[in-house]
């Protein structure tokens, strides 16, 4: 798992660490991290001991704002120009940091204008303008910066977030675009959620020495692959876990596919149809494989397609009682008993979700994780709460979110082929928990490598090759790097 805050922890814990640490210099720490990432870049693969010359030759670029950001960046530009790198500091905002600006004059820094910066060459720009303070979009000078940079292949660092970018959202309006991010104490959301998260480049997170106690946890692409189930030389379907899906109607015979083909291409042992006739037909010319008829499973998926349907409580009543762990989708969630029994997952959208809680859908939305933990509490049973962020949690209030993908996969039918996925995990014995992590992870992933609007059975089509991907053995940090390119 990766740690997660916003910047209002962030700047909680700010405050707890100099009240237990009066008169300590963060800034000093925070800088010291932003120097070495930068002398790691632009070393590359150059040998260090023979660099002294090479390095007086290098030109770094330090863009600057008038903030502790600001402050940052001028501190380690004082620290590369004090150790032999030739930097010119660069006042994007008007004004500098005072203490700041002074190191790094005193360190030797030339200062230089964002108009005049356009015409130099630089081996390397470090974006200070903006970090948890910022607003989001950047002046015209930064972006015309930005594409300069980006035209002339300068590598960019930004420090903590690139300029722009709002640190608790994936929201991109206008920002830098990073090669590298250096991060303090924890992740930001700004680094996991799209599309703000492909504008970060690689995420190097710095121990500053600050703990964020309330940082959220997120799975990361190694946890995702932990977490799939691989069979093993003694599987066969059935110890792979069969998987029955119940969902679909005349009406919306199209969602029972859509769960099946999720099941499917998730790797189940076995994936029964039991839904009307008009699903079965459909299900057997797309997936010859599929068995429609009755049968013992080891998980059901309900609910999805099912429409307005005076019969849905009793349909759903009678799975909940086969005494294997259900995902309740859809409108199965519209008629849930009190109590859900143990190991059932519960995926509902914001909207389903305010419906189970008996609230507006703007109350959800206002806070997605709290009323994602209401949910769990209410019903005692696991609750993934789809979405961009995608939280997960169990009746014992525990909460964490799956890796987040693209908007891309906000389209009518996804919610069905991700059932169908949890489907299979939960058949395959993880708890829902996991399954609800590893499923929602398994849809952001598959559409983070095909962007684009693909749409969800073409997606389910490459779930295969994705997860073949992940689960190829390698060395430690192999699937990391892997899907980070
Ligand atoms: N909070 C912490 O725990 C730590 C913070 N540190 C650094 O301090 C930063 C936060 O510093 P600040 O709170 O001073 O905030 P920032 O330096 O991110 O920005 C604040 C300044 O930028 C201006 N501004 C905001 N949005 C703008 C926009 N779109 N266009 C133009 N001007 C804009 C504000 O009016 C303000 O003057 C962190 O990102 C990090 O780099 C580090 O020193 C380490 C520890
Ligand atoms: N803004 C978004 N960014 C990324 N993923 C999203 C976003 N909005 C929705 N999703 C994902 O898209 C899917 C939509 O599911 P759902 O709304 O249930 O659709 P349907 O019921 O039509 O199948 C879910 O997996 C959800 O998490």
């Amino acid at each position: 798992m990766t740690t997660v805050c916003t910047a209002e922890q962030m700047r909680t814990a700010e405050r707890a660490f100099f009240d237990a640490h009066p008169g300590a210099d963060l800034m000093a720490v925070a800088a010291h991290a932003v120097a070495t990432t930068a002398v790691t870049m632009l070393l590359g693969d150059e040998p260090l001991e023979e660099s002294a010359e090479w390095i007086a030759q290098q030109r770094v670029l330090v863009m600057a704002g008038r903030g502790n950001n600001g402050a940052d960046g001028l501190f380690a530009a004082a620290e590369l120009c004090r150790d032999g790198w030739v930097v010119d500091v660069c006042p994007v905002l008007g004004s500098l940091h005072e203490a700041g600006a002074g190191a790094a004059q005193e360190a030797g820094c030339g200062e230089v204008s964002p108009v005049d910066a356009l015409d130099r060459h630089y081996d390397l720009a470090i974006d200070a303008v903006l970090g948890i303070g910022g607003r989001p979009s950047i002046p015209d000078s930064l972006a015309r910066l930005d594409e300069a940079l980006a035209g002339a292949d300068t590598p960019v660092l930004a420090v903590d977030l690139p300029s722009g970018l709002s640190a608790d959202s994936g929201e991109v309006v206008r920002c830098v675009h990073a090669r590298t991010t250096v991060t303090f104490a924890s992740r930001k959301w700004c680094h996991l959620a799209r599309p703000a998260a492909a504008c970060c480049g690689r995420v190097i997170l710095a121990d500053i020495g600050v703990a964020v106690p309330d940082a959220d946890q997120v799975a990361s692409v190694t946890d995702l692959a932990d977490l799939w189930p691989v069979p093993g030389p003694a599987s066969d379907k059935y110890s792979r876990g069969v998987v029955g899906c119940d969902t679909g109607s005349s009406q919306y015979p199209g969602a029972g596919v859509l769960g099946v083909l999720g099941a499917l291409r998730s790797g189940a042992g076995m994936v029964r149809c039991v839904g009307p006739d008009a699903v079965r037909q459909h299900v057997m010319d797309r997936t010859p494989s599929v068995v429609c008829a009755a049968g013992r499973v080891q998980a059901w998926v309900v609910g999805s397609g099912w429409g307005d349907d005076a019969g849905n409580a009793a349909r759903l009543d009678r799975r909940l009682a086969d005494g294997v762990p259900v995902v309740v989708d859809a409108d199965a969630l519209a008629v849930l008993p009190r109590r859900i029994p143990e190991g059932c997952l519960l995926t509902p959208h914001a909207g389903e979700l305010a419906r189970m809680l008996g609230i507006d859908r703007a109350e959800v939305e206002a806070d997605r994780r709290g009323s994602c933990l209401a949910g769990a509490r209410m019903f005692g049973a696991t609750v993934l709460l789809k979405g961009s962020i995608q939280w997960v949690a169990t009746p014992d209030q525990q909460i964490s979110a799956a890796l987040p993908g693209p908007a891309w996969t906000a389209q009518a039918g996804s919610g069905d082929t991700l059932a169908g996925v949890c489907g299979t995990l939960l058949a395959a014995g993880l708890s829902a928990r996991d399954a609800g992590l590893a499923g929602a992870g398994l849809q952001a992933l598959a559409a983070i490598l095909s962007p684009g609007p693909w749409s969800p059975d073409q997606l389910a089509d490459r779930f295969p090759e994705v997860i073949g991907r992940l689960v190829a053995p390698g060395p430690v940090g192999a699937v990391e790097r892997e899907f980070s390119a």
